[in-house]
This record gives structure tokens, C-alpha cells and sequence, in this order.
């Protein structure tokens, strides 16, 4: 049986007259994790956006575990296995940390249960301190562990990461990356936005660039760390 887990084939997005994605193809597959890079503004959203029904492409199409999900509702692709992270956090500000959590608790696509309340309290001793204040009284930092725990509550196969530092302090930041690597480490695939080139192609073995919605490169990371050209030209500021 074959280990993809998520796919897209000649993906077309718009906004309006827009036209922003131009023609994408993307996979990825069990265990693996792909760096999504490319400055502002280059389609990196929209992309992931399209590949899980929140914006629908116009055309291409998206395979989740092999089965079109094309037209299928945002809500399906996560029953499959596949946990989101967006951009800006997402948790329930009136409920406690622990309400946050549990709510989201589920069993994985074939049963299991890797990811407990308390392994999630393991992996995050920072949420564990705060586990009785409300979502609105955590830093940014905690909110984002808040919003990764949430995603792994669900047990998922592939956890996708948009802007995963974004707007937080280099130390909490660190942070992020150490507990993204724990959990790299538990074979669970993942897709990570940041601009951290250096933090996110040493965390995956896969690197793709976006430029105005099509991809200039996909390759292995080692690659992207070892071309500073390709960084200066698709990535410097
Ligand atoms: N809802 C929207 N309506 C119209 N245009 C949009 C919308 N969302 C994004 N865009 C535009 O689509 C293009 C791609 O945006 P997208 O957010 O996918 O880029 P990105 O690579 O993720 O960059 P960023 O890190 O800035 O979010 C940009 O030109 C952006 O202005």
C-alpha cells in the first residue's frame, strides 16, 4: 500500500480575477517532512489553504491517502489524519488551557491513541503550569504550543505548520523548534512555513520554494543549506 499521505496535481487557485497559484504539485508521504518556503506573498498559504478545502482551487486536484479530495469539506481531511496549525493560532480564548486540549482529543486514522493529555503535558511542562488559566491570558508563545498541542491531540499522520515562530521571541522560538523536532522524531510527517530557513530545512528533509505561485525548487534540504545563491535569490530580504 502505498505511504502518501497528501497530495495535489496541477493545483490553480484565484482569488477573484487573482490568479495565485499557477499549476502546483505537491506530496508528501508518511514520516517525511517538507519545508514550504518563499517570501511574502509567494502563495505558501493559499497552497496549503487548497490542498485542505478551505480555499478551492479552480482547477487540479487533491488526493488525501489516495482518495480525491477535491470537493471534499475542510472537516473530512482532518478526520483523515491531518492537523493544521494556521497562521495567526487558533484557540478558544474563554476556555482553560486543559478545556482547550481535551476538546480536541481523538483517536488517530487507524485507532490509535499515541498522543494522551498527559504526553502532550510531558511535551509542553510550559502548558502545564498554565493549565487552569484561560486561552486569553497566555503569551504568544504559550498560545502557539497551545495550538500545536491541540493539533496533536488529535493524533494526527501529518501536521501542518503555517508561520510556526511568527511574531514570537527568539528564546520562545527555540522553544517552538525544539518541541517540533520531539515530535518530527515520532515519525509524524509534517509541512512547516517559517522564515527560519536555517531552523526549518534542519528540522525537514525536504525543501519546495515558492515564487508568484510556482515552485522554483524542490529538492532535499541539504541542498537548499548548501546553495546560498538559491537562498539570496528566492529567499533574502
Ligand atoms: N483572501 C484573499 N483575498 C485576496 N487575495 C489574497 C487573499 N489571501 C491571500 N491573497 C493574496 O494571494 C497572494 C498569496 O498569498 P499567501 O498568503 O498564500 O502567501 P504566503 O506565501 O503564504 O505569504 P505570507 O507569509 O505573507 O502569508 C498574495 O498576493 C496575497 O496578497
Amino acid at each position: 500500500m502505498s505511504n502518501m499521505l497528501l497530495e495535489a496535481k496541477e493545483l490553480h487557485t484565484y482569488y477573484g480575477a487573482s490568479h495565485i497559484l499557477h499549476g502546483i504539485d505537491f506530496n508528501i508521504r508518511q514520516g517525511e517532512g517538507i519545508a514550504l518556503m518563499g517570501r511574502n506573498g509567494m502563495g505558501k498559504s493559499t497552497l496549503i489553504k487548497s490542498m485542505l478545502g478551505i480555499v478551492r482551487p479552480k482547477h487540479g486536484r487533491v488526493l488525501v491517502r489516495g482518495d480525491d479530495f477535491s470537493k471534499a469539506p475542510t472537516y473530512r481531511t482532518a478526520q483523515r489524519g491531518i492537523a493544521y496549525v494556521p497562521e495567526g493560532r487558533g484557540i478558544f480564548p474563554n476556555l482553560s488551557v486543559r478545556e482547550n486540549l481535551q476538546m480536541s482529543a481523538r483517536c488517530g486514522v487507524d485507532g490509535q491513541r499515541n498522543w494522551t493529555f498527559d504526553r502532550v503535558m510531558e511535551t509542553f511542562p510550559r502548558l502545564g503550569e498554565r493549565i487552569n488559566n484561560g486561552g486569553w491570558q497566555l503569551s504568544g508563545g504559550e498560545q502557539q504550543m497551545l495550538t500545536i498541542g491541540r493539533a496533536l491531540m488529535t493524533n494526527p499522520d501529518l501536521l501542518i505548520l503555517d508561520e510556526a515562530t511568527e511574531g514570537l521571541a527568539p528564546l520562545i522560538a527555540m522553544e517552538i523548534w525544539r518541541i517540533v523536532k520531539q515530535i518530527r522524531k515520532t515519525g509524524i510527517a509534517t509541512v512547516i512555513v517559517d522564515k527560519n530557513h536555517g531552523a526549518v530545512t534542519s528540522i525537514c528533509d525536504r525543501a519546495m520554494i515558492l515564487v508568484k505561485g510556482e515552485v522554483v525548487f524542490s529538492g532535499s534540504s541539504d541542498e537548499v543549506r548548501a546553495n546560498p545563491e538559491l537562498i539570496q535569490k528566492h529567499l533574502g530580504v
